[in-house]
Order: C-alpha cells, then structure tokens, then sequence
C-alpha cells in the first residue's frame, strides 16, 4: 500500500556498528554519512543493545545517542538535575540568543521558566493568540492561496509560505510586531533575513570539525561570522528598539490593551532591557520553525493517505467557520494526525544535554562528567519495539480510542516515549499554543482548499535538520478550490 512504501523499512538485517580506531575512533564513519547524520545514527540505534549507541571520536571522545524511553526519562527527570545544556551548546549559540530560556541552565533557566510559565497560560494570551492566527490566516494566507487556485498551474513553495506565516504569528505574539513576512508584495523584511541567517549561521556551528574553526573565524571577523555578527548586530538592535518603544507605549497608556509577551514582561517588573529582549529573542527562535516544519510534513502525509485526509476534513466541516475554542479543542482527529505525523517527522528530531558529572544510565552505560548524551527523537517514532511491526504506517487511530457515543477520545502517549515536546521540568512551554495554531491554520485551509503536491511519482521528499528539521528543497504544491 502507499503507507508502506513512505518510510524505508527497517535494515536491522545488514546494519553494522562502525569500527572504533586507535586515536581517531570512529570519526571516518561519521564523516562518511555528515549528509544524513539523523537517519545514520538512527540505524546505529536501531544495531546497538537497548537503543543506546555509543560512539567513539577522536582521542576517546565519547557520545551516547539513545532512543530508549527508560533512559529518557532518566535523563530529563530523574536526574534532571545531572543533564544540562552544558557548556558546548550555550557557548556555541550565545552570540545570538545569549541568556535567553533557549540558553540557559540552572538558576537563570529556573528564573525565566516561572516568569513565562506565569505569563504563558494565562487565558488573554490564549485569545490574543487566536485573533493573531485568524488575521494572518485571512489577510495573508488565503488570498496567497486563493490567487494560486486561480491560476491553473501556479506552483508555491508550500514550506516558506509555512515558514513566514509562524515568524509573523510568533513575532506578533512575542513583540506585539507585525514584520510583514507574508505580505506577497513586500520584499523579506529586513529583520526576518537578519532573523533567519543568524540561526543558520549559529547552528552550522555545530557542524564544524572543531569549534576552534568557528572561534577563529569569529577572532577575525572573517566569513561566516563576520556575517553573523552583521545579522545578530541587526537582531538585538531591531529588538532593543521594540522594547524601548513598547516601553514608551505602556508609560502612556493607562490601560494594558495588548498582551504579547514583552507587553506583559515589561507589566510584570521585569524590566532589564537585556534579559526581556534575551528572552523574547528565544521565544521567536522556538516558535519559528517548529509548527511550519509539523505542518509542512502534515499536508504531506495527508496527501500520501487520502482516508486520513477525508476524516481531517470531515472533523473540519463539522464545526463553525469561525472555530471557537472549544471546537477546536475537539478537533481530536485532526490532533491525532498532527501527533502521528510528527512521530514520522519531528520538529525537533535530536536533542542533546551534557552530564554535569560521572553517571551510570539505566541500561548500565557509562556516562563520565562532561558526556554528550542525545535522545534520538526521529529514532524513537520509529522504533518497532515501541511502535509495533506497523511503525511505518501513518495511523491516526494509534493516538484515539472510540467512546460509547461513537465519537473519538483522544489518548496522548507518556512523553518519554514520545519526547518531540521533550519532558520533563523543561518540556515545551508552547505545546498547546502550538496545536492552538496548528489546528486553525488546518482548518481555515482544508476548508477551501485540497492542497496536490508535485512531485513526481515515487519521489519522496527527503527529511533534513540542523537544529529543526526541514523539507530539503522546499515543498511544491499546486492549490485546487474544494468542491
Ligand atoms: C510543533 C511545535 C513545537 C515543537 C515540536 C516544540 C518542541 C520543543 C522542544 C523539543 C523543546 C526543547 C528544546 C530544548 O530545550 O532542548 C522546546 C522548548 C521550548 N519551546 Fe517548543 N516546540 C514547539 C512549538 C513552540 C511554540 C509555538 C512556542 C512558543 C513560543 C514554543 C516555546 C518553547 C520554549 C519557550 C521552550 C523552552 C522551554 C525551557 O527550556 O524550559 N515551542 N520545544
């Protein structure tokens, strides 16, 4: 069937563990399959006992890649307190987002944590989310979609226009700014490009053989880091601005009547103009490319199955054009295909934490002070041994269970199984903001819309990732008016 023929089938069969070298390790292994690190590492998993592989670099140089639930949660909860960010990663992306939640361990995090989690939740921002959504989606989204459905054969690049929706929607909801991403006739705007090229530029950091490279094009201002310190000059200016201004705009206004995060930052007395624009900075990086990405793969795989696409639209054409909140929330369906979807294809499909001292993990591997330990989240969705033998297959029914009435009920997994929001103390603080938008942003365009991708027969897009996943190449799709 098309299901099976989506994801490769597992090679378990003829998977070997690289060799481990004196001195080098297995460095040439990992150097051979840098195109596609995610899906080699996901096989190494796939080869090792307890889903925990353990790679040797250079000079003894370990890293522990796992995708074992237990371990997981061992190293998200129970020893929280053990598995940082580390130094590695906050160094290498402190230029750009400098102590923001993003990048921040220990006290600061723990600061910043109960501040927005107060600010996160409270109902007004859930409505003012909501308004963001809908003005965008209807001022921008659908007439870009409307005029492609016009023109016969129009081909749009489905990802970008995903991509500069949610920088819009976040900016608002995290400025209470409107940077025009969308707008078809505006060129990108200057602090969208700014935007993007820093978080490229930061996350190929990572990628470089040695940070000692980075550092040293850093120290002489040459390349790649000369142009990132131009886009995060530009960054932290544009933000400064915004923060001076919303403070001006609140000193005269007797009466809060907007409710984007840094409106709500500044009320509460957090008022450094570093550490509220650090933050707010962090909030527009995680709220970027997540929700685009799970979308992008969404239409994807709703297209690949049309069953799923039929019972997608028949939730949708049940409930009011205007979708109130509730109805939303009964948008199981649709909520189960966005789960499942993201189980294939996750937003976030690596995460890494450093062991702040010797440990020993649940499977008995040995982690020493300073020890990259990775939880493969791409891996985990993927693993027969949680999945079952039809892990490839996409089934919403995985994530519902029919109640007496007839209806479905939605049955969520334990987060360490399926850890795409991550767990734990620092699970994602936008999870349900994120499906708030995901399912309205479906909805206002499932309604008019089928969304046809062109693609030639049997090609399937390739997944790839720096610090989020993508689409490579972007995803063509032509747009027909529902009938
Ligand atoms: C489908 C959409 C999303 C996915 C899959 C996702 C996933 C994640 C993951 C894996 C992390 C952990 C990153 C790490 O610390 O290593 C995270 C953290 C976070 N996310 Fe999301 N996210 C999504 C949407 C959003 C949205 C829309 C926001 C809102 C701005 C948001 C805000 C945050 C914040 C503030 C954190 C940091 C939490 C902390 O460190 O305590 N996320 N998210």
């Amino acid at each position: 069937s098309l299901n099976k023929k989506q994801i490769t089938p597992p090679r378990n069969n003829n998977i070997t563990l690289p060799k481990v070298y004196p001195l080098i390790g297995s460095y040439l292994a990992i150097k051979a399959h840098m195109n596609r690190p995610v899906q080699w590492l996901y096989d190494m998993i796939k080869a090792s006992p307890d889903a925990t592989f353990v790679f040797y670099g250079p000079l003894g140089y370990r890293l522990v890649f796992t995708a074992n639930p237990t371990t997981v949660e061992h190293i998200l909860k129970t020893r929280f307190s053990n598995y940082h960010k580390g130094t590695t990663f906050v160094h290498t992306l402190s230029d750009f987002l400098g102590k923001g939640i993003l990048n921040a361990d220990g006290d600061n995090w723990k600061f910043q944590r109960q501040v927005s989690t107060h600010i996160f939740n409270t109902k007004s921002l859930r409505r003012f989310v909501e308004q963001v959504v809908d003005v965008e989606l209807s001022n921008r989204l659908l007439p870009i979609l409307d005029s492609a459905a016009s023109q016969q054969d129009k081909t749009l690049d489905l990802q970008d226009i995903l991509q500069r929706f949610a920088f819009d929607n976040i900016c608002k909801i995290a400025f209470g700014f409107d940077p025009e991403y969308l707008t078809p006739s505006v060129n990108r705007s200057k602090f969208a490009r700014a935007f993007e090229e820093a978080t490229e530029i930061s996350s190929k950091r990572f990628y470089e053989p040695l940070p000692l490279i980075w550092k040293m094009k850093r120290l002489l201002n040459v390349g790649s880091e000369k142009r990132l310190r131009m886009a995060v000059r530009e960054v932290h200016e544009f933000a400064k601005k915004i923060v001076r201004e919303k403070r001006r705009e609140l000193r005269e206004k007797a009466t809060l009547e907007s409710t984007d995060l840094l409106s709500r930052f500044l009320c509460s007395g957090h008022s450094e103009e570093e550490f509220v624009m650090d933050i707010v900075i962090s909030f527009t990086l995680a709220g970027k490319d997540s929700t685009s990405v799970a979308l992008t793969w969404f239409f994807w795989l709703l297209c690949k199955n049309p069953r799923v696409e039929k019972e997608v639209v028949n939730e949708i054409m049940e409930k009011s054009e205007a979708l109130l909140y509730d109805e939303v929330k009964e948008m199981v369906y649709t909520q189960a295909a966005m789960c499942e979807s993201m189980r294939l294809y996750p937003p976030v499909p690596m995460d890494s934490k450093e062991a702040m001292d010797d440990d020993v993990l649940p499977d008995g591997t040995v982690v020493k002070k300073g020890t990259m330990v990775t939880y493969h989240v791409y891996a985990m969705g993927r693993m027969e041994s949680i999945w079952g033998d039809d892990w490839a297959e996409f089934k919403p029914e995985r994530w519902l269970e029919k109640v007496d009435s007839g209806k479905w009920r939605f049955v969520g997994r334990d987060s360490f199984t399926y850890p795409v929001f991550q767990a734990g103390p620092r699970v994602c603080l936008g999870k349900e903001m994120a499906f708030l938008q995901m399912k309205r942003l479906v909805a206002g365009i499932l309604r008019r819309f089928t969304v046809v991708p062109v693609v030639a027969e049997g090609v399937e897009p390739q997944f790839i990732s720096f610090l989020t996943s993508q689409m490579e190449g972007g995803f063509p799709v032509n747009i027909h008016r529902r009938v």
